[in-house]
């Protein structure tokens, strides 16, 4: 089996990269391309059984291929490669404002969505799958399969997409910037330095991540596990309480207006083709 990648900007490289430190996929079986051929000769050089092409010729040669690109790249794209693309190919996109029925209509291949997460680096973390309806059962195990070596594939339903994503693509970034607020906080507010404050950090979240992954507490039944009556987490959490109370909600409701531009922009670029492969 090979594997096309066209993009590899950070998400292209992540799943590459993720593919062949797991062992799923050797370098060899790997053929990917890029706009900017700089990025591409970075990863070519560091991984040198890879093999790079055009579009084109990662569309021919791969059995599975990725679109790694940003949504309004896609068309561009499809319409450079539309003349390799055959029923027997599996494709499968990583861009939550496209959806399968938008590339149905517009190759003949096997459509799914594969919305990826920088957790995946880590052969960790969620991929969230939407399958399209040429996906028979062979294809759902072979692309499962494949996503198993370095995530939890979920399916999700097409109007789950974006609060999906959200969670698991965004998700690490939202984390991050309040776990880089804890640590910029306890700087300002106290002897330690950013090194030892991000140590702290970094082993708090690591060893959360591992009592989750272990299923022994809810998170409810986390924070009552921790905050000791007449003790100080509790003063914590109702600080918290207080002060981030619609927080998500705010955040929920900002990336999903993005979201629907988004939808219309790729609507509006998809607007004069017709339907051509149902
Ligand atoms: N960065 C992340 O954590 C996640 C990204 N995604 C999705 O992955 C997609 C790519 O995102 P990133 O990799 O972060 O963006 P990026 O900007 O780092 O990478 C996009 C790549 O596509 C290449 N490209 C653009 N037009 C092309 C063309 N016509 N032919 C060949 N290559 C072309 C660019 O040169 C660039 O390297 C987006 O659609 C995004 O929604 C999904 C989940 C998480
Ligand atoms: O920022 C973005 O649009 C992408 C989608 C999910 C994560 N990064």
């Amino acid at each position: 089996m090979h594997i096309g990648f066209i993009g590899t900007g950070s998400m292209g490289t992540i799943l590459i990269e993720a593919f062949i430190e797991s062992g799923a996929v050797p370098p060899a079986h790997i053929i990917a391309s890029n706009r900017t051929p700089e990025k591409l000769r970075a990863l070519a050089s560091k991984h040198t059984a890879l093999r790079t092409g055009t579009n084109t010729v990662v569309a021919q040669e791969a059995d599975v291929l990725f679109l790694c690109t940003k949504p309004l790249e896609y068309r561009t794209v499809l319409d450079e490669i539309q003349h390799d693309l055959t029923p027997d190919k599996l494709l499968l996109s990583v861009t939550s404002s496209v959806n399968v029925q938008q590339l149905e209509a517009y190759t003949p291949c096997k459509v799914a969505r594969v919305i990826p997460s920088i957790t995946n680096t880590a052969l960790s973390g969620a991929s969230l799958v939407t399958f399209g309806s040429r996906f028979h059962d062979a294809d759902r195990t072979r692309l499962i399969t494949l996503l198993s070596a370095i995530s939890t594939p979920i399916e999700i339903e097409e109007q789950d997409t974006r609060i999906s994503s959200d969670i698991v693509s965004c998700g690490p970034a939202f984390f991050s910037f309040l776990l880089q607020r804890f640590i910029d906080s306890a700087v300002a507010k106290t002897t330690l330095t950013e090194e030892q404050a991000t140590k702290l950090i970094t082993e708090m979240i690591i060893g959360l991540g591992r009592l989750l992954e272990d299923g022994r507490f809810s998170l409810p039944a986390l924070q009552a596990k921790v905050c000791v009556p007449g003790g100080v987490t509790g003063i914590g959490l109702h600080v918290l309480d207080k002060e981030t109370r619609d927080v998500f909600l705010h955040l929920i409701e900002a990336t999903h207006r993005k979201f629907d531009v988004d939808v219309l922009e790729v609507k509006e670029m998809f607007a004069d083709k017709k339907n051509s492969f149902h």
